[in-house]
């Protein structure tokens, strides 16, 4: 098979992303990944572009082994002598000097004639060569350029010395056909061509830049230039996580190999987009959250029969440990009972079609349905009204005032519990008093308060996580008073952690953070009585033990 080289830009090209700046150690960080996933060549900066970007080229020249370096260049005399300073200790150096070949380019941001541009174009290469033995050399616009000027400038610098020539689509502007066909036209009328690697370098303003980069090596192009997660200059630069995947997927129809250890595909874009703090979007192939995800229950079905009747590619492959069948709205029967058996319920075949149809309604009220929501629903279908349940609730506040609030809880199998607390707040006054009321100590790891539509009539929709009997939770809570819809929340993570246990005995254990044997709801007790904060308070009412 015909071997492509993998260029890398997303230390150049890549950074002049609007918004990122990577500072040195980062770029380390991530030559060292793009070495794990193999790639041929770093481009590593533009040294002559800032003192910063320099010691960062030559960091890298230095420090990182296993792996050509490249550094850019302008045409000019000094920018090539500061990439060959910083590429001095590289183990294998290569110098990449550019200049734009388009009519627009050349008349207006260059000021130079097309012989100028030519003399240029070979000036920098015999500069570059007095250096080193690898010098790329791009037409900048290449696809916006006269394709027979191509041939005369191509021709000009593979006779100077260029070993590798890009022809960059800089401004995403080509369409795949007609980028194959460039790239035939030149390669074919170019003398020695065949002695050098021919470069392909797309830009995605129209979408195109992947699609665009694989016309180019069906049409004959040796090297593949691009960026991890696509990020670069305005749209941003090819993927080359997406490039390395369609040339394994489809080695049927490409013909060609890689040198790509695609099993560091995610870990490479995770810690790009950690470190530019460019987020991967979960629908964006390969490496998206959803890139692997199934939701719709045909889907599901297929997947779960045979994976491959909806994915093409492993998720291994690109190093994940495996697919993820997300429950929602669009799921069907296959894929729940495969979660319920996941989550070790056992359920009887009307039982089931119950518990579907319940699922089936929460999808209508809930945007993600969560291991905790099945549980919930299938603890309810067995243990009808075997929850807690706010009874009652009594609050003081004010500006002057304590904030003292007097819960009522209602508890399967007794009559209700009777607690009341302060706190520094309403709402914590609550929750000490809910703490006292079951037993604790109940951390509270999270709280979110929102508003469930605008307008007066507007709900409080009350967000908590817990950790209770060493269980992690979530709970909601929704009221048209936000204090009510707080205790609701955090009841309803408490109930959460009660079905845990009971639905799953020992398995809750699994889920345990802590690490704690998971203990019954305690009895109602006083034992926080001295706590600042607390009252004291006790129902005479309230019973010397819970359920068990
Ligand atoms: C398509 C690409 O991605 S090319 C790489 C683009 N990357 C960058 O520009 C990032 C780094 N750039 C920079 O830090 C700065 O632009 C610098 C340091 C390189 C130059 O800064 P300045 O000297 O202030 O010039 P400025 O950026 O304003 O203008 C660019 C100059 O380079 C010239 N130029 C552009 N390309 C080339 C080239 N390939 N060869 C020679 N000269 C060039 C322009 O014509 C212009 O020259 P002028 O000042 O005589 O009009
Ligand atoms: C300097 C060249 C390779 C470039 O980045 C472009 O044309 O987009």
């Amino acid at each position: 098979m015909r071997r492509v080289e993998i260029f890398d830009t997303t230390l150049r090209d890549g950074e002049q992303s609007a918004g990122v700046n990577l500072h040195l150690p980062e770029k380390l960080e991530i030559a060292r990944a793009l070495v794990a996933y193999g790639v041929d060549t770093i481009e590593a900066g533009f040294p002559a572009s800032s003192p910063e970007d320099f010691r960062s080229v030559q960091a890298i020249a230095r420090e990182v082994r296993g792996v050509r370096v490249a550094a850019l260049a302008r045409s000019l005399p000094a920018d090539i002598d500061a990439a060959y300073e910083a590429l001095r200790e590289a183990e294998e150096p290569r110098i990449h000097v550019f200049i734009a070949t388009s009519p627009i380019h050349m008349e207006y941001k260059l000021r130079l004639s097309p012989d100028a541009v030519v003399e240029r174009a070979v000036a920098s290469v015999l500069h570059a060569k007095r250096y080193v033995s690898d010098v790329e050399w791009s037409a900048e616009d290449a696809t916006r350029s006269d394709w027979d000027f191509l041939v005369r400038i191509v021709s000009a610098v593979i006779a100077a010395g260029a070993t590798v020539v890009n022809l960059p689509d800089t401004v995403g502007y080509v369409q795949p056909e007609e980028y194959a066909a460039m790239f035939r036209y030149i390669m074919e009328r170019v003398p020695g061509a065949e002695r050098v690697k021919f470069s392909t370098h797309c830009h995605d303003d129209l979408g195109l830049a992947v699609a665009n980069s694989l016309a180019a090596v069906r049409a004959g192009a040796t090297q593949v230039e691009g960026t991890i997660n696509g990020i670069g200059e305005r749209a941003g630069n090819a993927a080359l996580e997406e490039i390395g995947v369609a040339l394994h997927v489809r080695r049927d129809f490409y013909g060609v190999e890689t040198g790509l250890n695609l099993r560091e595909t995610v870990r490479v874009s995770k810690l790009v987009s950690r470190l530019t703090g460019f987020p991967v979007p979960p629908n964006k192939a390969v490496v998206g959250a959803n890139a692997f995800a199934h939701e719709s229950g045909i889907h599901q079905d297929g997947v779960l029969k045979h994976a491959a009747t909806y994915e093409i590619m492993s998720p291994e492959l690109v190093g994940l440990s495996s697919n993820r069948l997300v429950l929602g709205k669009h799921s069907g029967r296959h894929a729940f009972r495969e979660k319920l058996a996941e989550l070790g319920l056992s359920v009887t075949e009307a039982e089931f079609e119950e518990l579907f149809r319940a699922f089936k309604e929460l999808t209508g009220k809930k945007k993600t349905i969560t291991d905790d929501d099945i549980l919930a629903l299938a603890f309810d279908m067995a243990h009808d009204g075997e929850r807690l349940e706010i009874a009652s609730l009594q609050c003081s506040f004010g500006s002057h005032v304590i904030p003292t609030a007097t819960v009522s809880l209602r508890v399967p199998g007794e009559a209700p519990r009777l607690e009341s607390a302060t706190g520094k707040g309403i709402v914590e006054a609550v929750y000490n008093a809910i703490e006292r009321l079951v037993g604790g100590p109940i951390e509270l790891l999270d709280y979110r308060l929102q508003s469930t539509s605008e307008g007066p009539d507007a709900l409080g929709e009350v967000f908590v996580k817990v950790r209770w009997h060493g269980l992690v939770s979530t709970g909601r809570g929704v009221d048209s008073d936000v204090v009510l819809a707080s205790a609701k929340a955090y009841v309803d993570a408490l109930n959460r952690i009660l079905i845990r246990e009971k639905t799953l005995g020992d398995r809750a254990n699994t889920l345990n953070e802590a690490g704690v044997e998971v203990a019954a709801l305690a009895p109602s007790s006083d034992a926080r009585a001295g706590d600042a904060e607390g009252t004291g308070t006790r129902a005479e009412d309230s019973p010397a033990s819970g359920p068990a």
